[in-house]
This record gives structure tokens, C-alpha cells and sequence, in this order.
């Protein structure tokens, strides 16, 4: 493959138990996006956000990531516009991070890896009446990439990280209120786009992603904060939560299209 032997290294891959490839894969996640290898597409929109901070309920620890999930009873936090027909509400956000600043985002551009990847994770309620169902389905959801590199500090970032301490261990969670998400995204509107799947059980190909052009920048300390989070449950022996993304998976038949020149 372009930069890495998938096969292999997803058959290896420690964390993702995942089946060599979901039998008849064909549009897996997370892949390499070769810049001079995407298609720009005249067509493609602006991508429009409006998140409602007071829909933010919670901050947990799930024991594959540290995710801030959102009430998703009403169209009050949404994206529309970009590649999307419809307009998709807000359920979650995660992060995607390393054991060192060398790798840890799940995709890459032209090989390289970036330290930390941001999803907010989104679901189609105009077609279909649960996020459950809309995970089964080849247009029910759409996540925002972001790719986080080392830098000056981010500000919107350090609220989340002051609260990390208290959802150390799986399976803890905190409220965690009035948070808009909007901060975390470049305000440069430049994205790719391209049809793929979730990178964790069940592994649907129910994705459209969005990957942010520009990525955003967080200090040294704020990446560390990220690696002081566990695997496991209080009482378990301690396993540090890092190295929590899916290997690269193939290309196939797809192409990566880009909203900008
Ligand atoms: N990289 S990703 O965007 O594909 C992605 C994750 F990487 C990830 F870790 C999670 S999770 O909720 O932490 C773990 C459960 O799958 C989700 N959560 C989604 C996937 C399935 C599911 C079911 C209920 C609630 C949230 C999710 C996810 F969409
Ligand atoms: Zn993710």
C-alpha cells in the first residue's frame, strides 16, 4: 500500500481486536490521504456548524477513549451543508491519541501521522429515528476530523483537560456542562471528504467524514494529560489509555475529494 503494510498491521494491532477486514469491506476507515491523489469538487459546500453548548451532558471514560456526549433529542446541536443531503445532530466527541508525539492520530496526510485526532460524531435523524439504526446505514453518519499537532496551547482545549482527572479510570463519568464544541474546529472551512466506516466495533460502513484541512494546535502538557487516562477500571491493574487508533486500512475503490483548490 501507499505507506504501510494494512493487513498485517491490523491483524497485530493490540488494541482493535478487529477481524483482519470486515468480510466485504470495502470503504474501511480510518486511510491515508494522499493530498495530490484528491479530487476537487467544485460542488462541495460550505460545511455549517451550530452547536447549542447547553446540549453538553456528560465527560466518561469508556475504556477505548474519553468522549463528551451530547442530549440528541432535538435538531438544537447540527451540521449541515459540506458534502452533506441532510443535516446530522451532534451525539458525540472523542479523541484519537498516542503513546509519543510521533503517531496517534488515525488518519494521515501523505504518511504522516499527527499526534492527537478529534471526531465529533453525528447522526441523520431526518432519515432515521435512532443513532442505533443510523449506524447501520451507508448515509447515517458524518464525523468531523480534526487533527490536533503540537503547539501553543489551546485554550477551549484546557477546560476538558482540567476535568480528565475525574474520568481517570473506564467506566467514571462527570456532568459537564454549557461546552461548545465549535472551539475545537479551524476556522479555516478547507475539508476532504470521502465514504468510510467507524474505526471501533461494529466497524459500519455508515460514515461520511469530514476531515479538517488545518490542524489545531495544543501544548505539550495538554497531549500529556490525554496519556494520565486508563484503560482500566479502579482496582484493575493500571493500563494507560494511549496508541488508541485503528491502523490504516485500504484505499479501495475511493476517492478523497477536497472542498478547496
Ligand atoms: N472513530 S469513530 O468515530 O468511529 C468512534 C470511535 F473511535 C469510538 F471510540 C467510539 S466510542 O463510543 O468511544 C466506542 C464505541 O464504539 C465511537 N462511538 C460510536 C460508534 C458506535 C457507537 C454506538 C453508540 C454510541 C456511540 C458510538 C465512534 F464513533
Ligand atoms: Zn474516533
Amino acid at each position: 500500500g501507499a505507506c504501510c503494510s494494512y493487513r498485517l498491521r491490523d491483524a497485530l494491532h493490540p488494541l482493535w481486536q478487529s477481524p483482519l477486514a470486515i468480510p466485504g469491506g470495502t470503504r474501511q476507515s480510518p486511510i491515508n490521504i494522499q493530498w495530490r491523489d484528491s479530487v476537487y469538487d467544485p460542488f462541495l459546500k460550505p460545511l455549517k456548524i451550530a452547536y447549542d453548548p447547553t446540549t453538553c451532558l456528560h465527560i466518561w471514560n469508556n475504556g477505548y477513549s474519553f468522549l463528551v456526549e451530547f442530549d440528541d433529542s432535538t435538531d438544537r446541536s447540527i451540521i449541515v451543508g459540506g458534502p452533506l443531503k441532510n443535516q446530522y445532530r451532534l451525539k458525540q466527541f472523542h479523541f484519537h491519541w498516542g503513546a509519543i508525539n510521533d503517531w496517534g492520530s488515525e488518519h494521515t496526510v501523505d504518511c504522516k501521522f499527527y499526534p492527537a485526532e478529534l471526531h465529533l460524531v453525528h447522526w441523520n435523524a431526518v432519515e432515521y429515528p435512532s443513532f442505533e439504526e443510523a449506524v447501520m446505514e451507508g448515509n447515517g453518519l458524518a464525523v468531523i476530523g480534526v487533527f490536533l499537532k503540537l503547539g501553543a496551547r489551546h485554550k477551549g482545549l484546557q477546560t476538558l483537560v482540567d476535568a480528565l482527572p475525574a474520568v481517570r479510570h473506564k467506566d467514571t463519568v462527570i456532568e459537564f456542562d454549557d461546552f461548545d464544541p465549535s472551539c475545537l474546529i479551524p476556522s479555516c472551512p478547507d475539508y476532504w471528504t470521502y465514504a468510510g466506516s467507524l474505526t471501533t466495533p461494529p466497524l459500519t460502513e455508515s460514515v461520511t467524514w469530514i476531515i479538517k484541512k488545518k490542524p489545531i494546535e495544543v501544548d505539550e502538557d495538554q497531549l500529556e494529560a490525554f496519556r494520565t487516562l486508563l484503560f482500566t477500571s479502579d482496582g484493575e491493574e493500571e493500563r494507560r489509555m494511549v496508541d488508541n487508533f485503528r491502523p490504516l486500512q485500504p484505499l479501495m475503490n475511493r476517492t478523497v475529494r477536497s472542498s478547496f483548490r
